[in-house]
């Protein structure tokens, strides 16, 4: 990572160097910055959900997903707007963060060598993008590595939330419950964030979802792991500090594994968001997903808040199912998300939730087979949505 990020980053700070820094980046992530990103962001997602997600009635979620957060954070920190643009820096990226945790093989043809070259490229077009736009200071160079560090993390965390809202239909209808008291403001607004308790303990729940393809290993920016199973949505958090006090070497504490260890997390692999609810006696320290301490993640509230406007904007709109129940998660170098989890989506005008709920409660019973509901993945969203024009006309409001 050193090798491909140089040892100016953030993370090989050590000291008050990165005291300063992360001081300095609190401008940009804090709670206070929050504030003013949350309309922006909730206007971003809408728009990308009008423009991608609507057509059709298969969308690739985790992909989509991976697009529109770069979209955020274009927008947010780098003041992109416009999709050419987005283009012209999303390709690199994706390069970028394949090739970060490979074996330093710098050899044409190579992650790790290709990895190298996008940075080069990542650097070249931020400066471009950066002089274009004045008045912007050096800290827009440090977009790689928030990028880095920020944007798979909560891309797969996303992605298996909706994994699992998908594979527990009663999570899905609590949800909706929380979302449509909400869905008047719009775009959201910080007040609206705090009212989605439950969403983020969906989204911080341990879930058994997904099996790996071809092998058992688990990567992440900061280390590797094995696991038999996809158990946690924080796959990426590894947490790996030199520690002198312990011994002369790294001392490393996989979240993952922390996580799955039934003396603090019964059954470990049950979907259970109650299990997050600051009553149900969680003993301090024994959930981190973004560490803790001094160099705790200085993104957290800014990916809490990406997490809840996400999952906001899918929720009132959409109902959704996994086309393959079984599939796969793919193990890719560096990061572990469930890349082709394809969801099908129906579409829901957020105007009539009350007629929604009637056809749902009356498609359900088509839901609960998934065999069957291949079969209707085409024609289930136009029913629908013919069906609430329909209704909305007959009863003439
Ligand atoms: C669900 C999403 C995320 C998870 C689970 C996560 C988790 C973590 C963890 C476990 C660490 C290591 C903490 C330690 O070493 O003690 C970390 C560090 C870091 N994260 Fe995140 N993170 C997420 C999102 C983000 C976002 C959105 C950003 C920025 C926009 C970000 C920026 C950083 C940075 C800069 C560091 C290095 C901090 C340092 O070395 O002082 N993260 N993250």
């Amino acid at each position: 990572m050193k090798m491909i990020m140089g040892d100016k980053s953030l993370f090989f700070m050590e000291g008050q160097r990165a005291k300063s820094f992360r001081h300095i980046l609190m401008a940009f992530l804090g709670p206070e910055a929050m504030r003013r990103y949350v309309a922006r962001a909730s206007s971003i997602a809408q728009a990308h959900i009008e423009k991608f997600w609507l057509d059709g009635s298969e969308v690739r979620a985790y992909l989509l997903v991976k697009k529109a957060l770069f979209s955020v954070v274009f927008n947010l920190f780098l003041s992109i707007q416009n999709e050419e643009e987005e283009k012209e820096l999303l390709v690199p990226f994706e390069e970028f963060l394949h090739g970060l945790v490979e074996l330093p093989i710098n050899f044409p043809g190579t992650k790790f060598r290709r990895a190298k070259l996008a940075t080069r490229k990542i650097f070249g077009k931020l400066d471009k993008f950066i002089s274009k736009r004045k008045g912007r200071g050096w800290r827009e160079k440090n977009i790689l590595m928030m990028v880095m560090a920020g944007h798979d993390t909560t891309a797969s965390t996303l992605a298996v939330s909706m994994k699992c809202i998908a594979e527990n239909p009663w999570c899905y209808d609590r949800l909706r419950q929380e979302h449509l008291a909400i869905a008047a403001a719009k775009p959201l607004r910080v007040e609206d964030l705090q009212k989605m308790n439950y969403t983020w303990k969906v989204a911080s729940g341990p879930s058994s979802a997904g099996k790996h393809a071809d092998s058992d290993h688990a990567n992440d920016h900061r280390g590797l792991h094995s696991s038999k199973r996809l158990a946690s949505k924080f796959l990426h958090s590894i947490i790996s500090r030199t520690s002198l006090m312990i011994i002369d070497g790294q001392f490393m504490w996989s979240v993952f594994r922390s996580n799955r260890r039934s003396a603090f997390f019964p059954d470990p692999d049950k979907f259970d968001p109650e299990r997050f609810d600051g009553s149900s006696g969680l003993i301090p320290y024994t959930y981190v997903p973004f560490g803790g301490g001094p160099r705790i993640c200085p993104g957290n509230e800014f990916a809490k808040m990406l997490l809840r406007v996400f999952l906001h904007h899918l929720l009132t709109q959409f109902q959704w199912a996994l086309l393959d129940p079984n599939e796969h998660s793919i193990r890719t170098s560096g990061q572990r998300p469930p890349r082709q989890t394809v969801q099908k989506s129906n579409i829901i005008p957020r105007e009539v939730p009350w007629i929604l709920e009637t056809i749902n409660y009356i498609t359900r019973s088509w839901n609960h087979s998934i065999t069957l509901y291949h079969h209707f993945y085409n024609v289930l969203p136009r029913i629908k949505h013919v069906a609430c024009i329909f209704l909305v006309e007959a009863s003439g409001s």
